[in-house]
């Protein structure tokens, strides 16, 4: 009914081709416009919060312990975030679909194959999954956005030869700060109910550019500068691929499943969380995502993938590809005694094995069964947890997303572990930048928390 009254509401110009009549009195959306589509929607969410807000802003949603206060606010449930949401036993939806929905129903590239990450876009934005015509216009509006200017590439190349792809990534983000519409429509007096649209359309430049980026930054960081063009006939994750320099089909269809997985993840995790809150200061969306990928640079956070690899690589060296189980519980063992983490086990939130590691594992059990690294990564599964049980603190013994992507990139000729984090970010803007677009159209306030003093809390806990 909701959807019915947004359409009727809808202006004229979007109204038109927006519908269509499917089965009995059902609607569905046929515009391949996403902002258009975005936009018919936006009212009805507006008033849905303020209804929310209005006749249940006085309830509570949960409590703060001190221990949450200290560890990270761990379980407050205190933010805002429509584009998806984590539920501790099963994992990630987005908009409600569980990764294998996701990869039943999105678009794909060609019969069988992976979901297309335009068509997660067209999700997340709009809570609706696309038709393939759907998906193909955000292909191609993204095609269109693409260009990066002259600018970016010499901030790239002026960049010390030892600086960390990620750093990179946050650096050349920054520097398309420059063309913002957001901040210039902000400088120039717009009115904040019309905030979200140049939000939609940094958001959109922003993402558009991102794949030939992160192949630049691949390309100069190593191989040599030598940048390769975008191929008109390839979809957005399929040509971060080609840019890097990858054509196998099946490199592509990793490409394409990797981007559509790594997107979003709630919005507590570091990088979400970060963009969101530099965002609520009305900082611009290139401002915000920098933000984010500084935070998605550390090592607890998505550079753990990098870390998986290069651990792994010294079980290699030390135990060759033979490695047996008691070897492979020695190594855990050691780490662990020399004050490290195991990369790739554990979570904040979760509470068992990460959909989107089953995904990959299926991914290799299809495409890459007998490869080494695969089957180490098999034997993992089977060893750490109940290791990690052992020690009777970690609260998830179980691998997370970053314990499986880095075996999928090597058999592909990916060599280069410290770059696996710009894959993991290039996806990430998906997420947080929908959220992005959506915070805006909400009018969600800066984000301000309350700090104490640890007398503050001994006092507080003293007088209750
Ligand atoms: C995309 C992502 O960000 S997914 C996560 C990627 N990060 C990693 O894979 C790094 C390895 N994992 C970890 O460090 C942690 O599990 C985190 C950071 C992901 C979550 O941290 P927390 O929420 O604090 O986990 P938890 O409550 O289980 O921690 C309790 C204790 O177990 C330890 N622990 C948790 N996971 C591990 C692990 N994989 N190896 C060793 N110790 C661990 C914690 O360090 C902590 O120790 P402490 O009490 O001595 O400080
Ligand atoms: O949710 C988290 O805390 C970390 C994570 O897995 C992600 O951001 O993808």
């Amino acid at each position: 009914m909701r959807a019915v009254k947004g359409l009727l509401q809808a202006a004229p110009s979007l109204r038109e081709g927006l519908i269509e009549a499917v089965g009995v009195g059902g609607l569905r959306t046929l515009t391949t416009d996403l902002k258009a589509s975005l936009a018919e929607k936006i009212p009805a969410e507006q008033e849905r919060l303020k209804k929310l807000k209005k006749e249940h802003g006085s309830k509570e949603l949960g409590s703060c312990t001190v221990e949450a206060a200290i560890g990270g606010m761990r379980g407050i449930p205190a933010m805002l975030w429509e584009t998806s949401l984590l539920d501790a036993e099963e994992g990630i939806r987005f908009r409600g679909h569980s990764i294998p929905e996701l990869q039943e129903k999105l678009p794909k590239a060609k019969e069988g194959g992976e979901p297309i990450p335009e068509g997660l876009l067209w999700l997340l934005m709009t809570g609706e999954v696309p038709s393939s015509e759907q998906a193909a216009s955000v292909t191609e509006m993204l095609r269109q956005r693409s260009k990066v200017p002259d600018h970016v590439y010499r901030v790239l190349a002026a960049q010390h030869p030892n600086t960390h792809p990620m750093t990179q990534l946050a650096t050349a983000v920054l520097s398309l700060q420059v063309d913002s519409k957001f901040a210039a429509a902000y400088r120039s007096g717009m009115h904040k109910s019309k905030y979200w649209d140049p939000v939609f359309e940094d958001s959109m430049d922003l993402i558009a550019k991102l794949p030939t980026i992160a192949a630049a930054i691949y390309r100069n960081t190593y191989k040599g500068g030598d940048l390769v063009e975008a191929s008109s006939s390839l979809d957005w994750g399929a040509n971060l691929a080609h840019m890097m320099g990858f054509t196998d089909d099946g490199c592509l269809e990793m490409m394409r499943l990797y981007q559509t997985i790594h997107a979003d993840h709630e919005g507590g995790n570091v990088s979400a969380h970060a963009t969101h809150l530099v965002g609520s200061a009305l900082s611009d969306p290139y401002l915000s995502y920098a933000a984010g990928m500084t935070g998605l640079a550390g090592p607890l956070h998505g550079l753990a993938n990098q870390e998986v690899l290069r651990w792994l690589t010294d079980v290699r060296q030390q135990v060759g590809d033979d490695v047996t189980k008691e070897q492979m519980r020695e190594f855990v063992w050691a780490t662990l005694k020399s004050g490290k983490v195991v990369p790739g086990f554990g979570h904040a939130v979760l509470r068992k094995t990460d959909p989107r590691y089953t995904c990959q594992a299926v991914f290799a059990r299809r495409h890459m069964p007998d490869y080494p690294l695969y089957r180490l990564t098999a034997m993992l599964y089977d060893v750490v947890p109940d290791i990690l049980k052992e020690t009777g603190k970690v609260k998830n013994p179980y691998p997370n997303v970053d314990a499986h992507s880095g075996v999928l990139l090597q058999y592909y000729g990916i060599t280069e572990e410290s770059f696996y984090t710009v894959l993991f970010g290039v996806s990430r803007a998906l997420g947080v930048l929908s959220q992005g677009v959506w915070s805006r159209a909400l009018g969600l306030p800066i984000e301000r928390p309350k700090s104490l003093t640890m007398a503050a809390i001994e006092q507080r806990v003293a007088q209750a």
